[in-house]
């Protein structure tokens, strides 16, 4: 379905109770086959009571009783009538966690359409587009999840994110109870107008929760766009193009590939006149939403890069046996790519807003250069360019307790850069880079920058890489990482773990952290920790120390009191193998 009119003029959705926009004119140019459906609304003669979604229950006109809803301009008919397409399973329980819902597919229903209600109230309060993405990112793919985008592109507010684990969890009769609670404590004017994004991953599942989360918005008379398939940041970027009249780019694919590819051929055509070849690059995608997406945007910028896709969905499974997420936990290259030596490759992970680069050397040693790595090489070149200019803007890098000791040592020590630590989280590293006039963030697994874009960043490399001359060997000698090794280790409750110091220490239960501590005075150069994730029921254990042996046994150890301290199930945590 196109939105454009016979001029090519865009036009926004309009749910059938609309009446004016107080929304700045969109720009909605939805183009080829990925464009995905203006609207759905159930068929006319499925609308409770004749009366379209959203609109208000009429008075009735002649003798009979008058039909007015509880709450003004909540039309609790629809909502009613919409969730009941949509129930919740009883005592199902899910928490809204660093990445938004994560859950097997089959437990989501509700919670789609019940984000679509809740970015609706979300909409109205702040006036502005919000977006819901589809995707569980590099979980397998019979998961998904789903995730609201604030008005600039940021993450979901955290009082809201209590909202959203609050709805969700309502049993089917407390659902409406529930949503007009949060209306009244959030005090959403509900006559104001809603308008609401929604992108997807490739995932099977993804197209019919995208249609479960139109329906929430339309039960709450929402307007929306369907973007169809979409890599989460481009979501990201879309919602903050709406939400900025234009003015950060315009909120279209082709409005994406084109500020980025601009950017990126303006920079290395610098480069190019210091006699550079054109540049090529190994992606492996994945198997997932980035691959689509790289192919369409490649012509952009082929004349200064040149990349050759590997798992591009045509064969493989969605984030198995390759991916950024794969190839940071295993140390190891992904399936399905055929790597040559001293080559750059990079992997994204499934919804693209993760990158690790990576290659081979002479010897046929892998080598991975991870978040941490690459926050460097571009914390370090702002850094020049400032000095280059004379600007005296402060530069901040924030990264997580998964960040490599020996980042952290070279950016403090070597660059003199500034460095922070927050919890694990993009929200997290994102807040506390908005104190720098620069912030620069990554976490280790390769979430980061300014909004987390696995595309944006390989371009930003590439220009650096470019514009400097450094091949990928120079690059990676910056420093060494320790060696390291990240587990998990599975308990009853994983909650019984708390944390403090940016998760670096375990508050609860008693003795845990005095155990890590005797462990880690064990090995040189040590450091270990554990924390409860927040997208996995699982506790994470992560160790690093002088040698890879010492790094495995170290966090070996610390998983076996973690599983004898803190409820372990199953089986006891096993010895490091060397395929782990
Ligand atoms: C150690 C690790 O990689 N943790 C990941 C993972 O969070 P956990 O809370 O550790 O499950 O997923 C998050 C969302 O994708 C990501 O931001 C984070 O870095
Ligand atoms: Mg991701």
């Amino acid at each position: 379905m196109s939105l454009e009119d016979s001029k090519g003029n865009l036009i926004p959705v309009i749910s059938p109770n609309h009446k004016k926009s107080s929304f700045p004119k969109h720009e909605l140019r939805v183009t080829g086959k990925e464009a995905g459906r203006g609207r759905r609304t159930l068929p006319r003669r499925d609308w409770p009571g004749g009366v379209a979604p959203g609109r208000k229950p009429r008075k009735a006109t002649s003798a009979g009783s008058e039909t007015v809803s509880l709450v003004p301009d909540m039309d609790l008919d629809a909502v009613t009538k919409y969730s009941a397409l949509h129930i919740k399973p009883s005592g199902l329980i899910l928490q809204y966690g660093t990445a938004g819902f994560r859950a097997k597919a089959e437990h989501l229903d509700h919670v789609m359409f019940r984000m679509g209600l809740l970015a609706v109230l979300r909409s109205k309060q702040t006036k502005s587009t919000i977006g819901v993405m589809v995707t569980a990112s590099h979980n397998p793919e019979e998961d998904n999840g789903v995730k609201l985008v604030d008005p600039l592109g940021e993450m979901l507010a955290a009082s809201w994110e209590e909202h959203a684990t609050c709805l969700t969890n309502a049993e089917q009769q407390d659902m409406l109870r529930v949503l007009m609670d949060i209306s009244e404590k959030e005090a959403v004017n509900l006559q104001q107008d809603a308008f609401v994004v929604i992108g997807r991953d490739t995932r099977p599942s993804s197209e019919k929760f995208s249609q479960c989360v139109i329906d929430g918005v339309t039960a709450l008379g929402g307007q929306f766009h369907d973007y169809g398939l979409l890599t989460t940041p481009q979501l990201h970027y879309m919602v903050c193009c709406q939400n900025t009249n234009g003015q950060y780019g315009k909120a279209t694919i082709e409005g994406y590939y084109q500020k980025l590819s601009q950017a990126f051929m303006e920079l290395t055509k610098q480069a190019s006149c210091s006699g550079d070849e054109r540049r090529s690059l190994q992606v492996d995608c994945a198997n997932g939403i980035g691959a689509l997406k790289l192919r369409e945007m490649e012509h952009y910028f082929s004349q200064g890069l040149s990349v050759q896709l590997f798992n591009d969905g045509t064969k493989g499974k969605l984030n198995l046996l390759c991916g950024a997420d794969f190839v940071k936990s295993h140390q190891k290259p992904p399936q399905g790519m055929e790597m040559k030596r001293n080559e750059r490759c990079c992997s994204f992970d499934g919804d693209a807003d993760r990158i690790v680069y990576y290659y081979h050397d002479a010897d046929g040693h892998f080598h991975l250069i991870d978040g941490d790595k690459i926050a460097t090489l571009i914390s370090s070149f702002l850094k020049e360019l400032l000095l280059e200019i004379g600007e005296n803007l402060n530069i901040g890098v924030i990264q997580t307790a998964y960040a490599n000791g020996s980042s952290t040592r070279y950016l403090e020590e070597v660059m003199k850069v500034p460095v922070y630590c927050t919890k694990t989280g993009v929200k997290h590293l994102h807040h506390k880079a908005q104190e720098f006039d620069i912030g620069v963030y990554f976490e280790a697994n390769g979430h980061g920058t300014a909004t987390g874009d696995a595309i944006s960043d390989m371009l930003v490399i590439e220009a650096i890489l470019a514009l400097k001359g450094l091949t990928v060997q120079q690059w990676d000698a910056l420093y060494m990482d320790l060696p390291n090794r990240q587990l998990k280790v599975k308990v009853a409750d994983r909650q019984v773990i708390s944390t403090t110091d940016a998760e670096r220490r375990a508050v609860t239960p008693p003795g845990l952290q005095e155990a890590i501590n005797d462990l880690v005075k064990k090995y040189r150069l040590s450091r270990a920790f554990v924390r409860p994730s927040g997208t996995e029921d699982i506790v994470r254990v992560y160790a690093e120390a002088d040698s890879q042996e010492s790094a495995d046994s170290l966090a070996h150890e610390v998983s076996l009191a973690v599983f004898q301290m803190a409820g372990g199930t199953g089986e006891r945590p096993h010895k490091v193998s060397e395929d782990k």
